[in-house]
């Protein structure tokens, strides 16, 4: 697999196939909502969008990173959204990072957002469509956010690798500067758990598969079965 590692600036092409990473938190938080119910998360370019969004179709909930804000049902922490019921919800999400990154590959063929907590079912799907050449997209700090960069080399790894152990690339995030902002209370809208909760690797058995519709960029859970659970393969 011939693989790219660039940050969102630096995409001067539409790549065939991106898999965008933002372990703190957008992907994360994205893997909860879904975990929690939620059907779809439509990535918003502004938070203007996201609450004109809200605002016009009644039911959705909107999500922003920062500190909570008027109009806004949640803020970009897994450890806050795990107890929150989303089933069956539409989640408007707009972050710094993260979401900016997947708009930025609106037109690929392929774009696959992730985190650890998605990492195995990332790189089976990236496996099991054969993909041949993938950009990563480190969307944190203009591509140098090592949290994102390890578990973009660790999906990227996994996908060519199995057995591939986490250890290395986890401590790596653990070590990073948005680890530590996140434990210092730097950032706002945190929950003590969140950076345990974006080092859980697999906690999802679903990758998330964004792509157009009706104008929008739409994130959904996508099921990528092990290949023990398929007796044909
Ligand atoms: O919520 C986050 O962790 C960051 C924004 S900030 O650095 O906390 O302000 O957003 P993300 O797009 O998830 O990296
Ligand atoms: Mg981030």
């Amino acid at each position: 697999m011939d693989t790219r590692f660039l940050g969102t600036a630096a995409l001067t092409e539409v790549p065939s196939v991106a898999v965008v990473i933002d372990v703190m938190r957008a992907f994360t938080v994205a893997a909860w909502a879904f975990g929690q119910g939620a059907e779809k998360i439509v990535l918003a370019e502004s938070l203007d969008e996201a609450l004109a969004l809200k605002a016009a179709h009644p039911g959705w909930a909107a999500l922003k990173d920062g500190p909570a804000a008027p109009g806004f049902d949640m803020v970009n922490s897994p450890g806050l959204l795990r107890s929150i019921d989303l089933g069956g919800r539409t989640v408007v999400q707009k972050t710094t990072a993260g979401t900016v990154g997947a708009l930025a590959v609106k037109d690929a063929s392929l774009v696959l957002c992730a985190g650890f907590v998605v990492a195995e079912a990332t790189a089976r799907l990236l496996r099991t469509r054969e993909c041949d050449s993938v950009t990563f997209v480190v969307t944190g700090e203009d591509g140098q956010a090592d949290e994102d960069l390890a578990c973009a080399q660790y999906i990227a790894r996994r996908a060519t690798e199995t057995g591939a152990d986490a250890a290395e690339y986890l401590h790596r995030a653990a070590r990073s500067r948005a680890a530590a902002e996140l434990t210092q209370g730097v950032r706002q809208g945190v929950h003590p758990d969140d950076v345990a909760l974006c080092l859980e690797v697999d906690r999802f058995p679903f990758a998330m598969i964004a792509a157009p519709e009706d104008s929008l960029m739409v994130l959904r859970p996508c099921a990528v079965p092990a290949p023990s659970d398929n007796p044909a393969i």
